[in-house]
Parts: C-alpha cells; sequence; structure tokens
C-alpha cells in the first residue's frame, strides 16, 4: 500500500499558470505589453514535441503571445543563429527557447550562448548559470525551479535536510543542486561514476532522479518518509495496454518508492507540468526585467 503523499504537479502547475495568467492581464492593462514567447525546434525529437504541443497551449491559454518556429533537421548552425539573432532583435519576443537536443551538426553551446541572457527563459547562457551559481539574479532553469516551488510547498523550510540530485547535466542536474544549496540543504550529486548510489540515496531526506532512466532509483533505497521528485520522463512499451502502446514512466521505481517516501511526484503529472508552467514565469520575469517593471508591483 502507498503511504506517500502524491504531489501533484499538475494541480500546482495550475495555480501557478493561474498565476501567471494574472500578470499578463496586469501588464496589458496596466502598462500596454504582452508578454511574448518564442519556441523553436530543429528536427524531430519525439520528447521535444510532446513538450512543445503543451507549452504552445498553455502560452496562449495565459493569455501571452506564443510564436513558434519548425526548422527542418537540416538547418544549418548559421541559419539557426541567424533565427536566434533576429528574435534578440525583435522587441514583441521577451523570451526564447531552443529546443534541445539539436541535432549532432550543431553547436549547442554556440547556440544557447547567442541568446541574448535577457530573454533566455531556459536559464540555460552561461549568463546566467553563472548568476545562478553565484547568487545573482537571473532567469532560473525550468524544470528545477519546477522542483523547488514543489519541495518548498511540501516541506517548507528545508535547512539542513541532506538532498541527493542524481544527475549532473547543465539543464537539470547541476542547478538543482545549486536551489537546494541555496535552500541550505547539505547536497550531494551523484552521476554514472558514484560508486554506491543505493547508499548515497539511502542517506538522503530529498531525492532529486534526474537521470533519464527508466525507473533505475529503486523504492527500497529510498529513506522511510523522504520526498522524492522526479524529474524523469520516459517512454517504455506497454504490451499490457495493447500492441505497439507505450506509456510515460520516470526514472525512479514509483511503486516500490511510494510505500517509503514520505512524498512523490508521479510521472506523467509530475515535474512535466511544473516545468511548462515555470517557463510561463520565467517569460513574464522577463518580460517585467525587460521593462523596468517589479513584478511585484503589477
Ligand atoms: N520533466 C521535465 O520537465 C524534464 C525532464 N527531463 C528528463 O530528465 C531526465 C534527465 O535529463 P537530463 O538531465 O537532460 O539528462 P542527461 O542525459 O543530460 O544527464 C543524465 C545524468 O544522469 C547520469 N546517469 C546516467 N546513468 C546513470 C547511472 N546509472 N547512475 C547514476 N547516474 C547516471 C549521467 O551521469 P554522467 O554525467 O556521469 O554521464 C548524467 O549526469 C531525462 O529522463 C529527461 O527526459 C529533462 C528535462 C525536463
Ligand atoms: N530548451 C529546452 N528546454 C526544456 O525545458 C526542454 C527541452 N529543451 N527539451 C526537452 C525537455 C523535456 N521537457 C519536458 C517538459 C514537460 C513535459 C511534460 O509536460 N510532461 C507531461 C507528460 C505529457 C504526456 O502525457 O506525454 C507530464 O510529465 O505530465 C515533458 C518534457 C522539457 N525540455
Amino acid at each position: 500500500m502507498p503511504t506517500a503523499k502524491l504531489i501533484d504537479g499538475k494541480a500546482f502547475s495550475a495555480k501557478v499558470r493561474e498565476g501567471v495568467a494574472k500578470d499578463v492581464t496586469a501588464l496589458k492593462t496596466n502598462h500596454g505589453i504582452t508578454p511574448g514567447l518564442a519556441v523553436v525546434i530543429v528536427g524531430e525529437d519525439p520528447a521535444s514535441q510532446v513538450y512543445v504541443r503543451n507549452k504552445v497551449k498553455q502560452t496562449a491559454e495565459t493569455g501571452m503571445n506564443s510564436f513558434h518556429f519548425e526548422m527542418p533537421a537540416d538547418t544549418s548552425e548559421d541559419v539557426l543563429l541567424a533565427k536566434v539573432n533576429e528574435l534578440n532583435a525583435d522587441p514583441a519576443v521577451n523570451g526564447i527557447l531552443v529546443q534541445l537536443p539539436l541535432p549532432k551538426h550543431i553547436n549547442e553551446a554556440a547556440v544557447i550562448d547567442a541568446i541574448n541572457p535577457e530573454k533566455d527563459v531556459d536559464g540555460f547562457h552561461v549568463i546566467n548559470s553563472g548568476l545562478l551559481a553565484t547568487g545573482g539574479k537571473g532567469m532560473v532553469p525550468c524544470t528545477p525551479l519546477g522542483c523547488l516551488l514543489m519541495l518548498q510547498d511540501t516541506l517548507g523550510d528545508m535547512s539542513g535536510k541532506k538532498a541527493i540530485v542524481v544527475g549532473r547535466s547543465n539543464i537539470v542536474g547541476k542547478p538543482m543542486a545549486q536551489l537546494l544549496l541555496d535552500a541550505n540543504c547539505t547536497v550531494t550529486i551523484a552521476h554514472s561514476r558514484t560508486k554506491d548510489l543505493a547508499g548515497e540515496v539511502a542517506e538522503a531526506d530529498i531525492v532529486v532522479a534526474a537521470v533519464g532512466r527508466a525507473e533505475m532509483v529503486k523504492g527500497d533505497w529510498i529513506k522511510e518518509g523522504a520526498t522524492v521528485i522526479d524529474v524523469g520522463i520516459n517512454r517504455i512499451d506497454a504490451p499490457e495496454r495493447g500492441e505497439g502502446k507505450s506509456r510515460l514512466v520516470g526514472d525512479v521505481e514509483f511503486g516500490a518508492a511510494a510505500e517509503r517516501a514520505g512524498a512523490i511526484t508521479p510521472v506523467p503529472g509530475g515535474v512535466g507540468p511544473m516545468t511548462i508552467a515555470c517557463l510561463l514565469k520565467n517569460t513574464v520575469t522577463a518580460t517585467c526585467r525587460q521593462n523596468n517593471i517589479d513584478p511585484d508591483t503589477l
């Protein structure tokens, strides 16, 4: 029997989006500004397409302008950089997101570096990661921000808690660890070379799994009462649902983990929806900063 409280990312993200919609209305009526978010996709990555479908719909629902650019998989780096520069210069665009991963022939770092840091609503630009690392006020990556909001809502003050982040990517693991550190957790970052992952996870009051391997964090590793945030989005075959069917699972063995955890996010319906909500929130934040508006006085 699962004992863990389910952290409902779907419901929480709806609340965050309501707040965003209010801010968008205030920006329009009090300042005559409609925030605009531009998303650029190169090629066809199935995971990205799910994300973009949800995002385009929700951007429009908050009242923002959504600009969507699909470019073929063989787009050259120069053409993509020219598109980024065009969006940098466009005053109707307050936020720019270039879907990752990009095709192999394009240098991702060069593309991210080309985005105006003030419009970098993903928070991936080196200026923004530098600001996050040094306590400055940049754009915070959406997925870790969404995880942090759910953790704060579940736990309140996290000072002194032991947190482990499994995964050290620039877009999830590292910024997540930074945010947990800022929240005064004692943070361990685990990765593919970690010696005793089960033992490390077993110590943690907070577990954030961002590995990209279906159910690799086992339920019996989880400390009793721990809070578990599952970032993983893995599509696996589900023959029980019929031939050729698939389903989404996280990086945590959900059923077994829910028997030990105090609280846990599901997949789907956990981190994913919060990521999109935070993208919209970041777009409002970026719009305010670009127009010297204090978001608290909207
Ligand atoms: N819900 C959402 O909104 C989002 C979900 N995701 C999902 O989150 C997951 C992680 O994404 P991302 O960070 O981009 O992935 P990356 O592939 O960039 O990073 C994966 C990390 O996991 C580590 N790792 C791999 N195998 C193991 C292992 N056996 N034991 C311990 N650590 C391991 C890697 O270690 P090393 O560095 O040593 O190679 C690496 O640091 C994916 O499932 C992705 O789809 C991603 C973004 C948003
Ligand atoms: N520049 C960039 N920024 C990103 O933030 C980014 C990216 N590139 N590339 C791809 C990954 C992946 N990602 C997801 C976000 C939400 C869901 C999401 O909404 N998931 C739903 C599931 C939807 C379904 O049912 O399939 C859920 O978890 O409930 C999924 C995946 C953002 N990413």
